[in-house]
């Protein structure tokens, strides 16, 4: 009886892994046609100029690193008629200052200001950061773009194009420039992989998956539901404000082109702290995805399901895990050839390390997502709470001298 019992237990079990495997290997598909259909596509027809809405770019900023003035310069050049730029530094020590102050002196036809100090709304520190500018904006129309993008000249008419009537929120895909190191590539293939493969089939299928990097909203929308400050309880800002427009009936959609990374710093292990910091708060906010993110990554999936495979049909486990991982790692490289939008911009044999290392370290920063029990984020450290609301539990000293209500 008990072995009978046991039996049927890990058929069910197997045939779960199985239907599972199918499902991930769906997302791949799903991702890769989406992406092929969507991504870089001829945008027509093209609005003309004098039609192109009016929109303030907000620029939170915190410190400088190497690319900074080259990727803010880029929010000088747009081709683009009618915008402003608005810098945000948390306090007047900042050095991004100087860099903000020489690239105004340098575009004196660029509508642009820099705003020092915090407004305290609340724990997040770049909703306090960026509140002052967008209450100054001027447009109706907010792109939202953290410090370390980088433009192309036609990045902003593009997001424009996307803003139709139904449209509330128009966001680009993470991404990255292509940058000297190692852990430049590193972080190229995990955003050119497992992050675009998840971003992709979300948006396909009307899965909220949005990330705050680069995105453009419509100011209207977003004071329907309480504004920027209302959002500022949430360290995931990104995510609810998309889950906020959507309830309104708005769409969210993907930019044509995505967001490129470039900021100086690549360092490995920064980028790792930032991937548990995004776990903690997927963790807290879509408790869901404890169960089914390691799922959907390569090793740990192709692992059950070998036992699977060899449980129902007798198939040999390493067979079976071999080809599993061929056919991923197939997939993947497809997929970022289509972000990339070309060639690999380095070789194909950092292309597999990058890759091996990145789909070898993902269930521990899974798991350090779980281990930690607070949430660090640039000079703030918060306590997260289920459900994605956030406490601050070390205010830096600068602020306190700095905070005006
Ligand atoms: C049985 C196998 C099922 C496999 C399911 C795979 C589920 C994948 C789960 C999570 C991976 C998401 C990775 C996206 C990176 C998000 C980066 C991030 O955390 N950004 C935060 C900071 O900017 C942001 O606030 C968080 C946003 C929440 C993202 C939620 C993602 C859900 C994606 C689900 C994709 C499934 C698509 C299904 C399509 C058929
Ligand atoms: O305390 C802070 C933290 C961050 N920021 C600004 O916020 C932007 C994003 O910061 P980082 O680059 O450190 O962080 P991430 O790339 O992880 O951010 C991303 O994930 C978390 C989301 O809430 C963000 O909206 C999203 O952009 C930068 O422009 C930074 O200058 C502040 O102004 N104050």
């Amino acid at each position: 009886m008990t072995v009978e019992f046991v039996f049927v237990g890990a058929t069910l079990l197997a045939v779960a892994i199985i239907i599972g495997w199918f499902v991930s290997w769906s997302i791949h598909i799903v991702s890769i046609c989406f992406g092929l259909h969507h991504l870089y596509k001829k945008l027509e027809p093209m609005i003309p100029a004098e039609e192109l809405p009016g929109v303030s770019i907000i620029k939170p900023l915190i410190g400088v690193d190497t690319n900074l003035k080259s990727n803010l310069e880029t929010f000088f050049t747009q081709k683009y008629p009618n915008y402003e730029i608005l810098f945000s530094v948390p306090d007047d020590n900042d050095p991004a200052i100087l860099v903000v102050k020489s690239l105004i002196e340098s575009y004196p036809k660029v509508d642009a200001k820099l705003f020092i100090g915090l407004r305290n709304v609340g724990p997040n520190g770049k909703i306090n950061n960026m509140i002052r500018a967008y209450e100054a904006a001027k447009y109706d129309n907010i792109v939202i773009s953290d410090t370390g993008i980088k433009m192309t000249i036609t990045t902003l008419s593009e997001m424009v194009h996307c803003l139709k009537p139904d449209v509330g929120l128009v966001i680009q895909m993470p991404y990255c420039a292509t940058r000297k190191g190692f852990g430049a590539i590193y972080q190229q293939v995990y955003f050119g992989t497992m992050q675009a493969r998840n971003c992709l089939s979300a948006n396909a299928v009307g899965v909220n998956c949005s990330t705050g990097m680069s995105s453009l909203l419509r100011r209207d929308v977003l004071e329907t539901v309480g504004g920027l400050q209302a959002f500022s309880k949430y360290l995931a800002e990104d995510h609810f404000i998309a889950k906020a427009i959507r309830s309104q009936g708005y769409k969210v959609v993907l930019a044509t082109t995505p967001a490129l990374q470039n900021s100086g710093n690549c360092s490995i292990t920064e980028f790792h702290k930032r991937l548990v910091r995004w776990a903690q708060l997927r963790i807290s906010m879509l408790p869901l995805l404890i169960f089914f993110e390691p799922l959907g990554e390569c090793f740990l999936l192709g692992g059950i399901t070998s036992w699977a495979a060899n449980f129902l049909f007798d198939i040999s486990p390493l067979a079976f895990f071999l080809s599993h991982l061929l056919l991923w790692f197939l997939c993947d490289y497809i997929l970022f050839r289509i972000v990339e939008n070309g060639p690999l911009p380095f070789s194909k044999f950092e292309f597999l390390v990058a890759w091996l290392l990145r789909e070898m370290l993902s269930p521990y920063i899974i798991l350090l997502g779980h281990l930690q029990d607070h949430v660090v984020w640039r000079n703030r450290k918060y306590k997260l709470k289920w459900g994605g609301e956030i406490e601050l539990k070390v205010l830096p000293n600068l602020e306190l001298v700095n905070v005006s209500m």
